[in-house]
């Protein structure tokens, strides 16, 4: 029997891969820090609610074990037979991950294990150098180094789904399930046997044109919905004017990562086309927003679409008032989000807009950015002067 371990059993741990592995027969490991999931997934059984074309469908997941990163490492045995190790975590939470995995890399080197598929399942391109690198310094000594980089290989993925909880640790979940995962080539077992699984070639370029499109028009809804009080996505989206917002987000950002990419517009369109379902999933406007800091970041889905848009001499109208929209993002809830309003109350708007974005001050975007969050101030609390 094929073997995955998922580090970091939450939303997409268990929603989407737990799930679509389980139901292909492998046997399904979970390895996560947070005691609340690892009691609640010993507690019993979780659901996922599977929203695919057809309609929703629901799926009990019950054949799974659950280690916690404990001090006797109990999930040895786990990372000694993997055929597939998945990271379904932040990125700052992978450097933990992955000094915690070394030790049975290390044993799993040490007794010549079989070959190894370490996969980065997050939003971020380009970080595969890195967790390499995060892994390598794991291997104590000459021949542990060796086996890994003779065994081990590291890829990244595109993931075309979202799946959404009330919590990290709840076992009622959502899941989109309409889009593959693009997984970088080769690796080092055969998963054609699991649905949603499919190897593609230029995964890098294609990740950057992935977090700019079908990311953007996202973090937008989420910014807007959440300023005209919204919880849910779906209400967000429903809203007229939000849903324009989108709609020129996605224009702008074509228009940039066409002339960047050298990839015609129509070729754009048609990667980021999601399909429709007949029922509508739930996700939170949380989830979607969740850490501003990072995804109003330099070369993350609203200022690095920003940036080629102003690089090609187009006025990204749109994406301004989405990255504004991000800056007066105020959940309580969200300590990034939190940080930002202090940034914001300490600093001033156009230094804690050049701070988060990376863009330097006297840059355009930064004046346009601040203009419209003080047009948000001044609405917020009722007063029009400008
Ligand atoms: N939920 C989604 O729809 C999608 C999520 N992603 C990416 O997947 C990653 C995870 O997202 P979610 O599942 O939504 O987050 P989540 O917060 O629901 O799950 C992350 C889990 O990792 C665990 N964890 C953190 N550090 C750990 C460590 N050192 N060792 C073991 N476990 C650890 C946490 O306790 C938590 O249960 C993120 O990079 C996200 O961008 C990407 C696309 C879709
Ligand atoms: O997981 P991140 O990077 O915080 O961003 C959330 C985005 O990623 C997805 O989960 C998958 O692309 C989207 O649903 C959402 O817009």
């Amino acid at each position: 029997m094929k073997s995955i371990l998922i580090v970091g059993a939450g939303r997409q741990g268990k929603g989407f891969l737990g799930e679509v592995f389980e139901a292909a027969g492998w046997e399904v490991n979970f390895l996560d820090c947070d005691i609340k999931v690892i009691d609640s997934l010993r507690a019993g059984p979780y659901k996922v609610k599977l929203y695919r074309k057809e309609g929703m469908t629901e799926r009990i997941v019950e054949k799974y074990n659950v280690f916690p990163c404990d001090e006797e490492y109990s999930c040895l045995e786990a990372v000694l037979h993997a055929d597939l190790i998945a990271l379904s975590l932040y990125p700052e939470q992978i450097r933990e991950a992955a000094g915690y995995l070394g030790r049975g890399l290390v044993e799993r080197a040490r007794g010549h294990y079989g070959k190894v598929t370490i996969l980065s399942c997050t939003n971020i391109n380009h970080l595969i150098p890195d967790i390499q690198e995060m892994f390598e310094r794991q291997m104590e000594d000459e021949a542990s180094l060796e086996w890994f980089r003779e065994n081990a290989v590291i890829r990244d993925v595109i993931v075309r789904r979202s799946t959404d909880a009330e919590s990290n640790s709840s076992r009622e979940l959502v899941s989109l399930a309409v889009m593959s995962m693009l997984i970088q080539k080769p690796i080092t077992v055969d998963i054609e046997d699991v649905e949603f699984m499919e190897l593609k070639d230029q995964v890098e370029e294609l990740k950057d044109i992935k977090l700019y499109t079908y990311n953007a028009p996202h973090a937008t809804c989420a910014y807007a919905g959440h300023l005209k009080g919204y919880r849910m996505i779906n209400e967000s989206e429903d809203d007229p004017e939000i849903a324009k917002l989108m709609g020129e987000v996605l224009e702008e950002a074509i228009q940039g990562l066409s002339k960047e990419f050298r990839i015609p517009a129509e070729e754009i369109r048609d990667f980021c086309n999601i399909p429709q379902t007949k029922d509508k999933m739930d996700d939170s406007i949380y989830r979607v927003a969740k850490d501003p800091m990072r995804k109003l970041g330099r070369d993350d889905r609203l200022t690095g679409n920003a940036m080629f848009c102003y690089k090609y001499g187009i006025y990204p109208k749109a994406l301004i008032r989405s990255i504004a929209n991000g800056m007066a993002y105020d959940e309580a809830k969200d300590e990034k989000a939190v940080e930002i309003q202090q940034l914001i109350r300490s600093q001033g708007i156009e230094k804690a807009v050049s701070q988060v974005t990376g863009v330097p001050l006297e840059h355009d975007l930064v004046k346009q950015v601040s203009a419209v969050y003080r047009e948000i101030s001044n609405e917020r609390t009722g007063n029009n002067s400008k």
